[in-house]
């Protein structure tokens, strides 16, 4: 594989050269711009940092190479060996593109996720993985879980959660109240001497202390505070740190992202006690970074840490920058201004960034101001080079990590060496964002007289829920406790190769149709069999339910290779949401009038959310994202009134991810869950009483959104529930709920088939929290993982539990 990248300038590394004038007039900028004289010395030259690069590889080595380990047919060595090639390949391209040296990022590479790196590093691996041999086995039994029956060896994955609001999941640090903390790798070590071998000096980063603790919890069955640790935790990072200066790091990267939190107001003194100790340790230089939104009232926090340097995110939190200049002018710190978006894969408007890089400048001087981008770039794919089928107007307004990098680099030399050394550079930008804010391909001007014409009526069914229940019970004469599934059934291999025989052209569409209908029959007839009372078509068609919606919607591009790591070895490609989004044509109809015709049951229509599209997809930073839902609500909302024409009599829009969109402060949340459900509301309100709309949540305790699941008034909602414990039905009776409701009765993740018994059970304890007549029957979610023995074996007995209920009713 090459280094190469499309960089239509190459770009070069820049020497520190020595300036001894204290004024330095700045050539070709806007307005005449002197560096300010005052803390002048030696060096006077802005500074290209990087906070981290995707780890993944170009063509997905990473994940080649781990799975092929697991799979046996890599060695540990061959491993080793891959992931070092990784790395130095990601290292050069960082230097190459003009990243300072001893500012380009190391340790920010990971087998499995950084968070269980950290907890190899210091040592603390729950006891039931300590058996293992260390590191490596060890190391991913805690990441995957590891099952060896031969030997006796059976120990679940360690829990994991989503990274903030990123798709990114980390393993949950998990500490014991008399939890020891030692040295226990060198990875981070190992690496700085790595790529100073290669003579490229890193800053190696750690997650820091008080996140580390602050993102675990106790484990099971103790109740004591992990930041309680705090004191044993630290004189570990100080050996560390002090090993890490030994070795010649010159500055290292502590991020604290939960610093983007609210905390209590102890942390104030958590986080002081913790830096002071920490920047004690001589010959190494601290960076706090903090990223994925504003510090907010954590400024206090940041303003009294005896630290070198701070970064901050001015992508989400642009205004603060006045707060973060006067608390590094005051302090005097260096800071690294995030002005690269490292969240999203748009090109950024260089002369805003260098707009606002010359404000650091102007009150810091250049020494003191680190080009940076917003957080580590762990989040945006690759690198561009590998699209060669995309509309090319759209591929210009686009930047992955490699072009995010050029981006880095241009604007600290047109601050170093004024405009003119980079102007090709920022003309072509000029061009290309001028392009994208005009282009007819982004305004559709039909989109826009529509969404005008949005009324609030639009956002309301038109009787309340009793009166439709009893219209729509009138159509569709269900029994008591209804049985119904969440949409897919196994994907099997079949399904997904003739999806791949259709794509590559072996199959003519008309034979991946007969195909697809055929699975979409055996499906129909075996939910007839078993007793469902609303049957689904089964979603065969589906890749994906986020992109086979957006490759039926104008509005969304697809990238080839724009993979993302979101957990483990696990990628994903979320498509992109470029313009105005608007429904070309029905999406979904045919297949459900396909399906209905073949059976007199009820049958489901199947959609997607609006705020679940977002969430899944890289969006526009043109608008707010509340106007991007709004415009995706208002294409699903035509497709749902096509399919209630279409005679559909009921129809399910999924909203899994409406959780998880939650802004980092709780401050925000309002404002979010009012428009997320607004959208959903647009999208599921426009059609007649009878016709019965669903909506399914997954994945996350639903607690915090409680009230809104309510205000999204749908008449039914299926609901993952059976791992969490009953915890959601306390919270049905703490606030009430007055819609259909069906909580999960068993988990589909595992293969396992729940007994008829344990279902029961389940069924029974929800009654004692919902009324029976609200109470629907269903998994967790949908089969797709699923295989089809285990499935009918599964749904079998859960109707013979509805059954079994009605007799007793
Ligand atoms: C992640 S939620 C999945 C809902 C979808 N209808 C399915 O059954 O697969
Ligand atoms: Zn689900």
């Amino acid at each position: 594989m090459g280094l190469s990248f499309p960089t239509r300038f190459p770009l070069h590394v820049y020497k520190r050269i020595p300036l001894f004038g204290l004024l330095v007039p700045h050539k070709a900028s806007r307005s005449t711009y002197y560096i300010s004289s005052f803390h002048r010395s030696s060096i006077t030259m802005v500074t290209a940092t990087n906070l981290g690069f995707p780890r993944i590889g170009a063509n997905r080595e990473l994940k080649k190479l781990v799975e092929n380990y697991w799979n046996g047919k890599l060695d540990e060595k061959a491993l080793l060996t891959g992931a070092k090639n990784l790395r130095a390949e990601h290292w050069n391209i960082q230097k190459k593109a003009g990243v300072q040296d001893g500012h380009i990022p190391s340790n920010d590479f990971s087998f499995y996720d950084q968070v269980l790196d950290h907890l190899h590093l210091f040592g603390v691996i729950p006891q039931k993985y300590q058996g293992l041999k260390f590191p490596l086995e060890a190391y991913f039994a805690m990441g995957r879980g590891l099952q060896r029956p031969d030997e006796g060896i059976d120990v679940p994955a360690m829990e994991m959660k989503k990274w903030f609001d990123t798709n990114y999941h980390f393993i949950v640090p998990e500490f014991q109240a008399n939890q020891e903390f030692t040295l226990r790798s060198r990875k981070p070590i190992d690496e700085f001497v790595e790529a100073k071998a290669l003579g490229i000096k890193t800053r190696p980063v750690l997650l820091g202390p008080v996140s580390f603790l602050r993102l675990g919890k106790a484990a099971k069955g103790q109740s004591f505070d992990p930041i309680s640790l705090l004191d044993r935790l630290l004189p570990v990072y100080e050996s560390l740190l002090r090993e890490l200066a030994n070795a010649g790091a010159e500055w290292v990267q502590i991020d604290e992202p939960i610093l983007t939190f609210d905390l209590p107001a102890e942390f104030k003194n958590h986080y002081s006690k913790a830096y002071t100790k920490l920047s004690a340790v001589s010959g190494i230089k601290i960076l706090v970074a903090n990223y994925f939104g504003r510090l907010g009232e954590n400024l206090d926090i940041v303003a009294n840490l005896p630290i070198a340097a701070l970064h901050v995110d001015l992508v989400r939190a642009p205004e603060e920058l006045d707060a973060v200049l006067k608390i590094a002018q005051d302090k005097n710190l260096a800071l690294s201004v995030g002005v690269i978006n490292g969240r999203n894969i748009w090109k950024a408007d260089l002369d805003a960034a260098i707009a606002t890089v010359r404000r650091a400048v102007g009150l810091l001087g250049s020494d003191k101001v680190f080009v940076a981008p917003s957080c580590s770039m762990l989040h945006t794919p690759h690198s561009l080079e590998a699209e060669t089928k995309m509309d090319k107007t759209i591929l210009d307004w686009l930047s992955f990590a490699v072009q995010k990098l050029s981006e880095i680099a241009i604007i600290t030399k047109a601050v170093n060496q004024g405009e003119d050394a980079v102007a090709d550079a920022l003309s072509a930008n000029r061009k290309s964002m001028q392009a994208r804010r005009t282009s007819p391909l982004i305004h559709d001007p039909q989109v826009q007289a529509e969404m005008k014409a949005v009324t609030e009526e639009m956002f309301k069914r038109k009787s309340p829920f009793p009166q439709r229940a009893a219209a729509q019970q009138a159509k569709l004469n269900l029994p008591p406790f209804p049985t119904t599934t969440v949409g897919s059934f196994p994907q099997t291999k079949e399904v997904r190769v003739a999806r791949q025989k259709l794509k590559k052209g072996e199959w003519t569409p008309a034979e991946y149709e007969a195909f697809i209908k055929a699975e979409t029959d055996k499906c129909i007839r075996f939910q007839e069999q078993v007793g469902l009372d609303v049957l689904v078509h089964g979603e065969f068609e589906r890749n994906d339910m986020v992109e086979y919606f957006g490759e039926n919607l104008k509005g969304y591009v697809f990238s080839q290779n724009g993979w993302v790591q979101s957990y483990g070895s696990r990628c994903v490609k979320p498509p992109i949401i470029y313009g105005d989004v608007s429904r070309p044509n029905p999406m979904t109809v045919e297949w459900s009038k396909y399906a209905q015709s073949k059976t007199q049951k009820a049958m489901k229509g199947m959609l997607t959310g609006p705020v679940t599209m977002l969430q899944w997809s890289f969006v526009r930073d043109d608008q707010p994202r509340r106007d991007t839902a709004f415009q995706l609500a208002l294409a699903i909302r035509k497709e749902v009134q096509d399919l209630e024409r279409a005679g559909i009599p009921v129809i399910q829009i999924d909203e899994p991810a409406i959780r998880e969109g939650l802004p980092l402060r709780h401050s925000d949340w309002q404002e979010y869950l009012n428009w997320a459900a607004r959208a959903f509301l647009l999208s599921s309100t426009g059609v007649e009483d009878t016709t019965q709309i669903h909506t399914h949540m997954c994945y996350s305790d639903f607690n915090d959104i409680f009230s809104t699941i309510q205000a999204l008034d749908a008449d039914a909602i299926t609901i993952e529930n059976s791992k969490s414990d009953l915890k959601l039905l306390n919270a049905f009776e703490r606030y009430g709920y007055t819609n259909g409701i069906g909580p999960g009765l068993y988990d589909i993740h595992s293969p396992r088939v729940p007994s008829e018994e344990e279902m029961r059970e389940r069924l029974q304890e929800m009654l004692k929290y919902l009324k029976k007549d609200l109470v629907w029957v269903n998994p967790d979610c949908g089969l797709k993982t699923r295989g089809w023995p285990e499935t009918e074996r599964a749904l079998s007995n859960m109707c013979r539990v509805a059954e079994s209920f009605r007799k007793s009713a």
